[in-house]
This record gives structure tokens, sequence and C-alpha cells, in this order.
């Protein structure tokens, strides 16, 4: 039976502002989701750098790595045949081109990215970023700058496609929150256009 549209998908909060995100399970088949979960994990060239934060410099809590073709951002690698196999995948439905992609190794539950948005200057004041998902199922929390009560919650699942659409960053923040559960590794692919 169809389910009725009263209720959100598992795990995502009710009325997910359609005009700022767009979610898809399944872009990529699980079985080659797996194969490609162990491919970045084994082949990427990690690592953790540090942040400045109130004159204290911590490390970054997750493994990191950017790859593409742009020469405004130090040591971005090369592309490689699954990372344009995905970017060709994410590309249509973006309705953007993308010369970056900025990998993330979310180890476990205490790996995480705190509230953030991504307008750098490089990307634009408005930019559009495509983020596919491998592994273990985290939550992306969203809040608006303007009114922190103000949030959502996507799962974004193995092999899942999200679309931060070109007013997100202005307005809001996003996060990975840490976890006291249990997690099992996790890679994100963010897809930008770095000018
Ligand atoms: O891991 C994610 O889903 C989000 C990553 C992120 O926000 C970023 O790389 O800027
Ligand atoms: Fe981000």
């Amino acid at each position: 039976m169809e389910q009725l549209a009263l209720f959100a998908p598992a795990g995502q909060t009710k009325g997910l502002p359609e005009h700022l995100l767009d979610y898809r399970a399944g872009l990529i088949p699980a079985v080659e989701s797996d194969r490609l979960l162990k491919h970045f994990i084994d082949t990427v060239p990690w690592k953790q750098t540090t942040q400045k934060l109130w004159k204290k410099t911590y490390q970054t809590p997750r493994l990191t790595c950017w790859f593409g073709h742009t020469d405004r951002i130090a040591g971005t690698l090369p592309w490689t045949d699954e990372l344009l196999t995905v970017r060709a995948l994410v590309e249509p439905l973006s309705g953007i081109r993308f010369n970056s992609v900025l990998l993330n190794y979310y180890r476990d539950g205490n790996d995480s990215v705190a509230w953030h948005s991504d307008k750098e200057s490089i990307m634009g004041s408005q930019p559009v970023i495509a983020s596919v998902s491998f592994g273990e199922v985290r939550s992306f929390d969203i809040r608006n700058k303007a009114d922190h009560n103000e949030k959502y919650s996507v799962r974004l699942e193995h092999g899942s496609f999200l679309l931060m659409k070109s007013g997100l960053q202005e307005s809001w923040e996003h996060r990975i929150a840490k976890s006291v559960k249990p997690m099992k590794p996790r890679i994100n692919l963010t897809f930008r256009m770095v000018i």
C-alpha cells in the first residue's frame, strides 16, 4: 500500500523545505555503493587538518581530501575514474557542472562536522552543492541562522543524493552531529563549483 504523505519518510523531519534541499535515496545501487565505500576508504590519501578557534588549534574531527580541477585549493588531487562516474550521475540532477569535490571520512560516531555554512567566496555567494553518502547512515541537520529553533533533519543513507540548493548556505547552517551510539565508517562527497 502506498504511504500517505501525512508522514515524512523514516528519519526525516516533516516539512523539509524543498526549495532548499532535494533528497533522493538509492542514487547508487547498494552493491556499487559497497564497492565505492571500500574503495574510497582504502585508496584516498586522507588527512586530518587543524582548525583555529579562539586562538586555540584543534584537530578537525574527521578526515578529508580535495579532488578536482581548480588552482584555488592547495593540494587538490586529479579526478579519479570513480569520482568522475559519481559526478556524471549528480550533474544532471543538480543542473550545474562541478569542478571539484571534497571528500569527508567519518570514521565513527566521534567524527562530525560542526554547524557551518559553505559560502566561501571561492564558490560565489549562492553555491549549489551536491552531496553523495556511503556507509553508515548519519543525520544531516539544518537550522535557520535567524532562528535556531527552526530545524530539520535528513538521514543520509548509503548511496543517497542530497542537493543543497542555492539559498541554503546564505540563511541556514548544517552539521553532522557526533553520536553516542556506535557508528560504522561513513564517506561523504560534496561536489562544488570553485571559481
Ligand atoms: O558529511 C556531510 O554530509 C556534510 C559535509 C559538509 O557539510 C561539508 O563538507 O561541508
Ligand atoms: Fe558543509
